[in-house]
């Protein structure tokens, strides 16, 4: 029988309007090529395929074009993730269509409100980025996406010294909202990527 999405790793990656879910896959795909995973990725967008575009740019030799794909949600982002993922689970199954070894599928959700999670027909295993330039109480607003993530993902660290967030403070907020781990990320000098890495590897290895 030829495989269909539940017998590959579908690893979602979700979190606010520019939070640096299109980057932090920048960084993770040609990581986990060099570790040896084929790795097809999905990115929704609400009316555009325009992170799909950019990201087959970003990926030209590391993974074949008919290994990205967009996904035009409509204008809301979570319904595609969340409450009917059926478009996604098609565009899985495509892929293993003419890619039956393929290992892992990233899904990038549509930038979203913090209530946005991964259906787990979906996801294995969910990543939700947040951005420390949209203001240091994020995790503390308790919001289900920062909350019910495999991993939380604190970036653009860099910035905080420029718009006053204090990274230790939500360091301890996420300790306290989250049973889960967290990591601080900057994907402009690709701090904190490798930690990713690994949880996303352990992840999937353990899904
Ligand atoms: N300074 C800084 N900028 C970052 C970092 N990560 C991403 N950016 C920038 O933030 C902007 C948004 O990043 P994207 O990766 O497109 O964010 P996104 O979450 O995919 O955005 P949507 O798909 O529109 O929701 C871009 O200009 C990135 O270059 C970071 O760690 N530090």
């Amino acid at each position: 029988m030829s495989p269909t999405h539940r017998d590959v790793a579908t690893v979602g990656v979700g979190g606010p309007v520019g939070s640096g879910k299109t980057s932090l896959l920048t960084e993770l795909v040609p990581r986990l090529r060099e570790a040896g995973f084929d790795v097809g990725v999905i990115a929704n967008d609400i009316l555009t395929r325009a992170d799909a575009d950019r990201l087959r740019e970003r990926f030209a030799g590391i993974v074949p074009e008919d290994l990205v794909a967009g996904v035009e949600t409509g204008a809301c982002p979570h319904t595609g993730i969340r409450e009917d993922p059926s478009m996604n689970l098609r565009q899985v199954d495509a892929f293993l269509d003419d890619h039956p070894d393929l290992d892992i599928v990233l899904i990038e959700s549509g930038g979203d409100n913090l209530a946005a999670t991964f259906n787990p027909e979906l996801a294995d295993y969910s990543l939700y980025v947040i951005s420390v330039a949209e203001g240091d109480d994020i995790p503390r607003k308790r919001g289900p996406g920062v909350v019910e993530c495999d991993l939380l993902v604190v970036n653009k660290t860099d910035l905080a010294p420029h718009v006053g967030a204090d990274l230790d403070r939500m360091a301890a907020d996420a300790r306290e909202v989250r049973d889960g781990p967290y990591v601080l990320t900057n994907c402009k000098d690709e701090a904190g990527v490798d930690d990713v890495l690994e949880h996303v590897q352990d992840g999937v290895l353990f899904a």
